[in-house]
């Protein structure tokens, strides 16, 4: 009988780790030792009542495709949030998702956030998440949580460089001693190469073409650096001239040529981040690299490009997608460690 309360009673601690990311939002679920949620981070509200009638892959299925009475809606932009009251909405319907609808012990979390946002900024996403319906949110920025998923081991008196590149930002630290000793965050990320993709396809071929579309060029031919056989992909959008839909032929040199800018922008605020770094933090990045993370450094040869102009060794994190929630959820254990970690509770 002890044992089994004993047991029950652990089981009332519930404590999960959220990436609230630009394009995907992931839980990872701290006593079941796993990630419970990964999803886009879209609603679709109804216009006229503004009810949510669905979050996450239901909802990014209907982005560009509603009708009139439907919305879908990206509530996070850029890292940050776009539209408090959906945000919230999204998160409540992802908290209720991972531990049901009748939860009566309210779960701890830890929530990350870019390193630039503003208290405003920090203190929206600390009310949104208790209001979403749980006890306690602390908030840690993306980047010490990118290196602690990423494997680094963040409290040695060592420098280490993460770049974390996501959807929406792209947040660049050097960690020593479990704090962020310089770092810098910028609103240029993966979702910009999109953009990118979406203004060179109408410039020079005259065809309008959608974020899913760009998003799947990029991922399919995108390279940071030409590729030794050239790629080419079928692409469909509406041409602008006849107004009809149109299917053209896209090569991977035609990628690269689209995103280059956005990749040097990146590139070189990593350098000017290099040149801010102490000199004994910096020997120690010499010897040890730097590590990229994040989807937006998934793109074929971004390593490489890095690497060649900053002159340092440089490696992809294991699960780039993953390595900001799993390190939100190493957080946890380490919330009373970690320095400068804000926090709200009921
Ligand atoms: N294989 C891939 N190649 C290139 N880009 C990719 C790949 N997979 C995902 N991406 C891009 O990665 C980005 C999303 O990355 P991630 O999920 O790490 O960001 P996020 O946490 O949602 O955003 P943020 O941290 O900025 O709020 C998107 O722009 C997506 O298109």
């Amino acid at each position: 009988m002890a044992k089994l309360f004993h047991k029950s009673f652990f089981s009332m601690n519930k404590s999960i780790g959220i990436d609230l990311g630009t394009a995907n939002t992931l839980a990872y679920y701290k006593q079941k030792e796993k990630i419970v949620l990964n999803e886009p981070s879209v609603v679709a509200v109804d216009r006229v009542t503004k009810k949510v009638l669905a979050a996450g892959k239901e909802a990014k299925e209907m982005l560009g495709k509603t009708p009139d009475n439907i919305i879908a809606i990206r509530p996070l932009k850029e890292g940050v949030i776009a539209d408090y009251d959906v945000t919230e909405q999204m998160l409540n319907h992802f908290i209720k998702k991972v531990f049901g609808k009748f939860n009566i012990f309210l779960p701890e979390v830890m929530i990350c956030v870019p390193i630039e946002v503003t208290g405003v900024e920090k203190r929206a996403v600390l009310e949104a998440t208790l209001a979403a319906g749980v006890k306690r949110a602390y908030i840690i920025e993306e980047a010490r949580a990118a290196a602690l998923g990423a494997g680094i081991d963040i409290s040695a008196p060592e420098g280490s460089m993460i770049v974390d590149i996501g959807g929406g930002s792209t947040d660049i630290a050097v960690i020593s001693l479990g704090g962020t000793v310089v770092s810098r965050s910028i609103r240029t990320a993966g979702n910009n190469f999109d953009e990118d993709i979406i203004k060179y396809v109408k410039k020079k071929h005259n065809l309008l073409i959608g974020d899913r579309t760009a998003e799947q060029i990029k991922i399919k031919i995108g390279a940071a650096l030409p590729l030794e056989q050239e790629e080419v992909m079928d692409i469909k959008g509406r041409d602008l001239l006849t107004g009809l839909p149109k299917t053209i032929v896209i090569n991977s040199n035609e990628v690269l040529e689209a995103i280059e800018d956005s990749l040097m922008v990146i590139v070189n605020i990593v350098k000017q981040v290099l040149e801010k770094t102490p000199p004994e933090l910096a020997a120690d990045i010499v010897d040890k690299g730097i590590v990229m993370t994040g989807g937006g450094s998934m793109i074929r040869h971004f390593t490489k490009l890095m690497s060649n102009n900053t002159q340092l060794p440089v490696t992809l994190a294991d699960n780039p997608l993953e390595s900001v929630v799993l390190g939100a959820g190493i957080a946890l254990d380490m919330a009373d460690v970690l320095r400068r970690l804000e926090k709200a509770e009921r």
